[in-house]
């Protein structure tokens, strides 16, 4: 009994598999029959030669066509779901004495669009995570090579000698200071006493203010600056893109004033601005992630890397431990190269005016992708096994062996100024020349989502990932909070994905073979959003104009055609708002969300669209436009009522103008004729029903952007001349289009 009992294997994670498929795919079934009606109606009813309206007709066909072929692209996603629960008490007693050592990155880029003090919360959450501190590393990557930052980062250092024992005393969660000090207060917390806290939290909050001083003056203290050696970097410093590498090793785990007040050893802490030449590209967060990968292997070389961007703490001290169990389980373990998490968020509000927790994506569609061979590697969140982000291909004796931990021990071996020169050398602009970082090493060069086809490039040379969706959030980061944000970062991902799609490891064809192929529909559903800009523009803006002439382009209601057309309206609806609520939303959430994805596709699918032809012809160059972390007083005020903020004149707001008015005076003129003019009342509503409820539903879903044309008077209203603009356009349009014919 007992040997029996010693020899069962308990895995340290297990996955279990999401219910309901069946009739999921029996809906699926039936929704794909009606789109095939569908199809069949718009070929067997093409007007005649003379008729009015033929190409308008094939126009919409090629829409329907291609929504319903890109429909199909949801199935893999759907077929199966797997949802995975590590073990990590039995981690702890198989592999306690063995744990890997962790490198953990966080790349900053801008001192002002990232203070300072929020990207130093970040560092002492992952510094306090709850593993052997002597076997944690923490990189910092700073692209703007700031002293500001580096100055945060050495009070943070300081800070950190008491605020870690602090949380390893209390079981302080999360260890990021700033949020524990927002959710808890010294009377809700049953540990501490009150006095305690109070002091942690003085000594915070004058860490907070220094920091927030320099910040304003935008000077680091002349006293602090003779503190450390590292301020002398920036004596022959020209600019943010004109600089030499600077390195310190704030914190080494081993002198003295590497102890935390207890006496107990703190993770190693880095700071790193790579070099920068104006005439050399950096390859943005790829470049930074590259050189954080050389540096910390000269330094501590862990085997294990967390990924983390400069605004997302970690919000579960034991989520290092739980990713560790996907790579140390003895079956599967060693051919996972990364574990995932859901990019979550802090500042989401209830209702999600800009659909910024993607709660599909993360609670839906990463669980199917997993299924198939892993979910994206979305740049934050994710733990990579080292040898598998710099190149390895995976084959049979990729075995774990976690006794044999590589403990090159640099540190033991090199003087510190000695280490620090050598790690120096890895990061200047010239290492990379005739290498294959970049292309095969590390992270991938030349995409915005350098993340996401990094990731796939990976599972092409036969490593699968995991996704781990926990119920306590990893890491909470920070959404945009105004529309114009939203959009243009949904822009770089759009134009990333293309990217993608158009790269050496295109899903479409390069990847065949090395994934499988539902994975590769899911991989080519995400990079195709730029061509769903197209259809849907035709979609919102003909049938409108064929409204208002009183032109049917759908069937009527007393035709049997109607049933199709309906019943894919109603039922997809429905579908995506089960999923929605399903998911954790709300119904307000899903009509937000559905305001979000026509957004989406009418500007930034356009826009990345437009950019990724010009870029391939050399007539624009690549940028990563960083999405800003903090708001304006008023603006995050407006964001907390949900109330939308457009606020500036962009083409992309002047385009999303337009057409919501265009359907408003579509709509409005029709009733218009139909009622006053030809006095034939409602009788539209029969024969051209789905066409007054495309309109409809558009004007219905734009009414925040009228509110912001004409009656809000607050600053994040769209700006008079986008009004003007707008209007004239979309009454032209009207105008035009009636007086042609
Ligand atoms: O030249 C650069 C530009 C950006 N970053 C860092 O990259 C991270 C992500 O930038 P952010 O502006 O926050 O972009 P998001 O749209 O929020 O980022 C998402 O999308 C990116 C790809 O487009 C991924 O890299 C990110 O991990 C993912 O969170 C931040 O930590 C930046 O500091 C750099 O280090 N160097
Ligand atoms: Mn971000």
């Amino acid at each position: 009994m007992a040997a029996a009992a010693a020899e069962e294997y308990y895995p340290l994670f297990e996955t279990k598999r999401g219910k309901g498929r069946v009739l999921y795919r029996i809906f699926s079934l039936s929704l794909f029959l009606a789109i095939c009606f569908i199809w069949l109606y718009r070929v067997s009813h093409i007007p005649r030669e003379a008729q009015h309206g033929r190409w308008v007709w094939i126009g919409l066909f090629f829409a329907e066509l291609w929504f319903g072929l890109y429909w199909l692209l949801r199935h893999p996603f759907r077929w199966n779901l797997v949802f995975r629960q590590p073990f990590r008490h039995i981690l702890s007693q198989r592999y306690e004495k063995i744990l890997p050592r962790v490198d953990i990155f966080v790349c900053t880029a801008d001192p002002v669009i990232e203070p300072p003090v929020m990207v130093m919360n970040t560092v002492l959450s992952v510094m306090a995570y709850e593993y052997p501190p002597e076997k944690v590393s923490v990189y910092v990557s700073d692209d703007a090579a700031s002293d500001i930052t580096f100055y945060a980062l050495s009070e943070a250092s300081t800070f950190a000698r008491h605020w870690l024992p602090f949380c390893k005393r209390f079981k302080v969660d999360p260890t990021s200071p700033l949020a524990y000090f927002n959710t808890v207060s010294s009377s809700t917390h049953p540990i501490h006493t009150a006095e305690e806290f109070a002091t942690i939290k003085k000594l915070y909050q004058d860490m907070e203010s220094r920091i927030e001083n320099a910040a304003k003056v935008g000077e680091v203290p002349k006293e602090v600056q003779s503190k450390y050696k590292g301020f002398s970097e920036w004596d022959s410093y020209s600019s943010r893109r004109d600089h030499h590498t600077i390195l310190q090793i704030l914190l080494n785990g081993k002198d003295s004033s590497s102890k935390d007040v207890d006496g107990q050893v703190m993770p190693i802490l880095v700071y790193l601005a790579r070099e920068k030449r104006p005439q050399l590209p950096h390859n943005f967060k790829a470049g930074a992630m590259n050189s954080l990968l050389r540096v910390s292997s000269m330094i501590s070389n862990g085997e294990i890397i967390l990924n983390v961007d400069c605004d997302m703490y970690s919000n579960n001290s034991q989520s290092l431990r739980d990713a560790l169990c996907f790579f140390m389980d003895e079956v599967k373990g060693h051919e996972i190269a990364f574990v995932q998490t859901p990019q979550c968020f802090e500042n989401v509000t209830k209702n999600d005016l800009y659909g910024g927790a993607m709660r599909i994506p993360y609670e839906v569609e990463f669980h199917g992708m997993d299924a198939l061979g892993g979910p994206l590697y979305i740049g934050t969140g994710c733990f990579h096994r080292r040898e598998a982000l710099c190149g390895r291909k995976f084959n049979d004796q990729c075995k774990n062996d976690w006794n044999g931990c590589r403990n090159i021990d640099h540190m033991k071996e090199a003087s510190l100024p000695e280490l620090e020169e050598k790690s120096k050398a890895l990061a200047s602009c010239t290492y990379e020349e005739n290498t294959l970082w970049g292309k095969e090493t590390g992270l991938l060069y030349g995409c915005a989502v350098e993340d996401v086809i990094t990731g796939l490039c990976i599972k092409c040379r036969g490593w699968k990932a995991v996704y781990y969706n926990p119920e306590r959030r990893a890491f909470l980061g920070v959404a945009p909070t105004t529309l114009p944000e939203a959009l243009v970062q949904h822009k770089r991902w759009s134009e990333g994905g293309f990217q993608v799609l158009l790269s050496k490891y295109s899903p479409a064809y390069y990847a065949c073979g090395f994934i499988s192929p539902g994975l590769q529909m899911t991989y080519c559903y995400y990079n195709l959003w730029v061509f769903l800009s197209w259809p849907t523009l035709y979609y919102c803006i003909i049938p409108s104009l064929y409204l208002l002439k009183g032109i049917p382009l759908f069937p009527q209601i007393s035709s049997p055609w109607f049933i199709p057309f309906a019943y894919v309206v109603v039922g997809d609806s429905f579908y995506c708002l089960f999923e929605f609520l399903w998911s954790g939303g709300t119904i307000k959430g899903w009509w937000n969300d559905l305001r979000i994805w026509l957004y989406k596709r009418t500007t930034s699918y356009l826009f990345a669209f437009v950019d990724t032809i010009l870029k391939l012809f050399g007539y624009s160059d690549s940028a990563f436009v960083i999405s800003a972390k903090v708001a304006e007083e008023n603006v995050s005020q407006r964001y907390e009522k949900e109330v939308m903020e457009f606020g500036n004149s962009s083409p992309m707001l002047t385009l999303l103008a337009t057409l919501a008015l265009l359907n408003l005076f579509c709509l409005l003129g029709m009733l218009l004729r139909q009622v006053f003019i030809s006095k034939r009342g409602l009788r539209i509503c029969e024969t051209m029903a789905l066409q007054v409820l495309l309109s409809g539903v558009l004007v219905l879903i734009n009414v925040p952007v009228y509110q912001a044309l004409y009656l809000r008077k607050d600053k994040g209203r769209l700006p008079t001349s986008v009004a003007f603009k707008s209007t004239t356009l979309a009454l032209s349009a009207c105008v035009l289009f009636v007086a042609i014919s």
